[in-house]
């Protein structure tokens, strides 16, 4: 359905490497700050950006998002940030897929139809609910299909494969896999099963395969790369933002588009 997504797929895979993917808590430290840091991730590597409303009561993120969401609201970061920031990427960046990133209790307070046509006008992509179960995505979908928006699914070592089938279905852009059972943080490692996991994934569902939670030097990326359309680096990028180090939270970016590639 959303052909920047596809077509950044098909880039990426001409030039034989993973997309990389990259989170950022919108609003960290700032609304401007955040601003320029994800003109500057894009401009330094990375392919998509996952733009992260933030949201008081985060229960899959670990400490660094919990934190950057924090900063992002005591900053007084409103849903209209969001709105206003990726309207100015997309202007900049007219191919890079912008995947809007939430709980879906800050969407439904929106209101689902509303919320559409504000997303389309954005030039968002994507849409990422990360706590809307298969069972209670029905409002939503048809509003993704309206607004031409795909809903990106996602799928964990939990989800026994007749039922990841069952959530790919409807779904557009990509699989989004989630690595380990637990929340999104900074790791130094990876379950060692993950490898032939992501294989299955990829194997059992029609859709390119990103994998995100943990990933947080080069080194993780490329070996996750070998396994994976996509990778997705959150927190360990997220943490020097909220530390106030946007240069290394540029430079590390940098550093792992140079792995990939
Ligand atoms: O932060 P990590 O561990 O690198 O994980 C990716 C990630 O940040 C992003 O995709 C994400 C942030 N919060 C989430 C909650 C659920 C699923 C995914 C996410």
């Amino acid at each position: 359905m959303s052909t920047r997504i596809d077509k950044t797929f098909e880039r990426c895979r001409s030039e034989k490497r993973a997309a990389l993917v990259v989170y950022a808590t919108v609003g960290c430290p700032s609304p401007a700050e955040s601003e320029a840091v994800i003109d500057r991730l894009i401009a330094n590597g990375a392919d998509m950006i996952e733009l992260g409303v933030p949201f008081s009561d985060p229960m899959a993120d670990g400490p660094v998002i919990q934190k950057a969401g924090q900063l992002a609201l005591a900053a007084g970061a409103k849903f209209d940030d969001v709105l206003a920031i990726a309207g100015r990427i997309r202007a900049k960046y007219p191919e890079t897929p912008l995947i809007l990133f939430s709980y879906y209790n800050v969407l439904l307070n929106r209101g689902l139809d509303k919320l559409g046509g504000e997303l389309a006008a954005a030039g968002i992509d994507g849409v990422l609910a990360v706590d809307l179960p298969l069972e209670e995505r029905g409002e939503l979908v048809p509003v993704c299909e309206k607004y031409g928006i795909d809903l990106i699914p996602l799928v964990s070592p939990a989800t026994p494969p007749e039922r990841a089938k069952r959530i790919a279905a409807g779904c557009g852009g990509f699989i989004y896999y989630i690595t380990v059972r637990g929340v999104t943080g900074v790791r130094t490692s990876l379950p060692p099963e993950l490898a032939g996991e992501l294989e299955a994934v990829r194997k059992l569902l029609p859709l390119p395969v990103a994998a995100g939670f943990g990933i947080s030097t080069p080194e993780m990326a490329k070996a996750v790369a070998a396994h994976a359309d996509a990778v997705v680096v959150g927190s360990a990028m997220v943490r020097h933002v909220a530390d106030g180090d946007a240069d290394g939270a540029v430079k590390l970016i940098a550093d792992i588009a140079a792995a990939l590639k």
